[in-house]
């Protein structure tokens, strides 16, 4: 085994579902996260950024724990890591801070011993612990993912996201866990919706493959996840609803949310109506909340050049929005 001084990882940010692609679709998005790992005598935490305050800093910490399955799974030790960690991409919000935590972590670990691990071994990993493949199939390969996991393997294809198609994502300032927005979606579902989500987020992956934007609208329809979530995230329903007489292409709760997702078109000319009415929507409902244009991510997770000895916050410096 050939063990690397260190290794820097760039992870962007992701939103999952695009609406009726529950647990299927995702986009990986210009939000980025940045991990370094190094062999250490012992571990040590180094935490920075506003949004992974409370993580914790001891081996129970979600990182290191996924970086020692790796060691696992590849029969290597490294018992002990000095790991560093600075995100843009707000915990709990519904834009895979979870997802970009194991990707990072997964890619870091391995590319620290030499990459015995295949990229598509390591989306089967991530998907075992998200549980759906969704965020980390975007995390790590960027672009538009649609996957299908049994359980055990991912089976997925990448689409390059159309140079038009830009995203503005409403955050508002509260958490919601994934699992308490898994647990009011119902376990079994009636016939006609069931073929109301395949149709529909089958219109949506052909869309987005064939760039056909003006079908976007139309192909966001969602009756799986989103009308069960409507009472966690106050706003999100006329958002839906009405999201596109404002300018938007379509909308969607990201991921398990509170994070609200409209697809635009980056020309279009009503993009300040289309800011303020949604940032208007949740100052009705009382919620305080950012607005943040963001791009579709086309890398996803990468590993930056090792030649770079600065510490790593020089490193990341002027990449940062801090
Ligand atoms: N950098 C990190 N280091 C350690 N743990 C993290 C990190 N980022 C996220 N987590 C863990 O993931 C949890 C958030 O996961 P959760 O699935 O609830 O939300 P999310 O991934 O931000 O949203 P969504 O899955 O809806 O897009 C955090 O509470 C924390 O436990
Ligand atoms: N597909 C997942 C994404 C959030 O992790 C959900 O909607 O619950």
């Amino acid at each position: 085994m050939s063990l690397r001084e260190k290794v820097t990882v760039k992870i962007p940010a992701s939103t999952a579902n695009l609406g009726p692609g529950f647990d299927t679709l995702g986009m990986a998005l210009s939000l980025y996260a940045w991990l370094e790992i190094k062999p250490a005598s012992q571990t040590t935490f180094h935490l920075y950024g506003d949004h992974l305050t409370g993580l914790p800093s001891d081996k129970s910490n979600l990182i290191f724990e996924v970086a020692q399955m790796v060691f696992d799974e590849a029969g290597v030790s490294v018992p002990e890591l000095e790991i560093s960690m600075y995100s843009d991409i707000p915990l709990t919000r519904g834009l895979g801070s979870s997802a970009s935590a194991i990707v990072g972590a997964l890619v870091g670990a391995n590319a620290l011993i030499g990459s015995p691990l295949s990229n598509d071994k390591l989306l089967d990993l991530a998907t075992a612990l998200e549980k759906h493949p969704d965020n980390v199939g975007a995390s790590l390969y960027g672009g538009i993912i649609t996957a299908a996991w049994d359980g055990q393997c991912v089976d997925y294809l990448r689409i390059e996201p159309h140079q038009d198609l830009q995203t503005l994502v409403i955050v508002p300032d509260f958490q919601l866990s994934t699992s308490k927005a898994r647990n009011v979606i119902p376990q079994q579902f009636g016939m006609s919706d069931v073929v109301h989500n395949v149709s529909r987020s089958s219109l949506l992956v052909a869309a987005l493959a064939s760039g056909r934007l003006d079908m976007i609208q139309k192909a966001m329809s969602d009756r799986i996840h989103q009308p069960y979530r409507a009472s966690l995230v106050p706003g999100m329903t006329e958002i839906l609803e009405r999201a596109t007489e404002h300018g938007a292409l379509g909308a969607a709760l990201s991921g398990a949310g509170p994070t609200v997702l409209t697809l635009v078109d980056r020309h279009d000319i009503r993009k300040d109506e289309l800011e303020q009415y949604l940032m208007g929507i949740m100052k009705q409902e009382g919620i305080t909340a950012s607005a943040l244009w963001l791009d579709p991510d086309l890398d996803g997770a990468l590993i930056l050049p090792d030649q770079d000895e600065r510490p790593f916050l020089d490193r990341i410096k002027g990449e940062v929005n801090a």
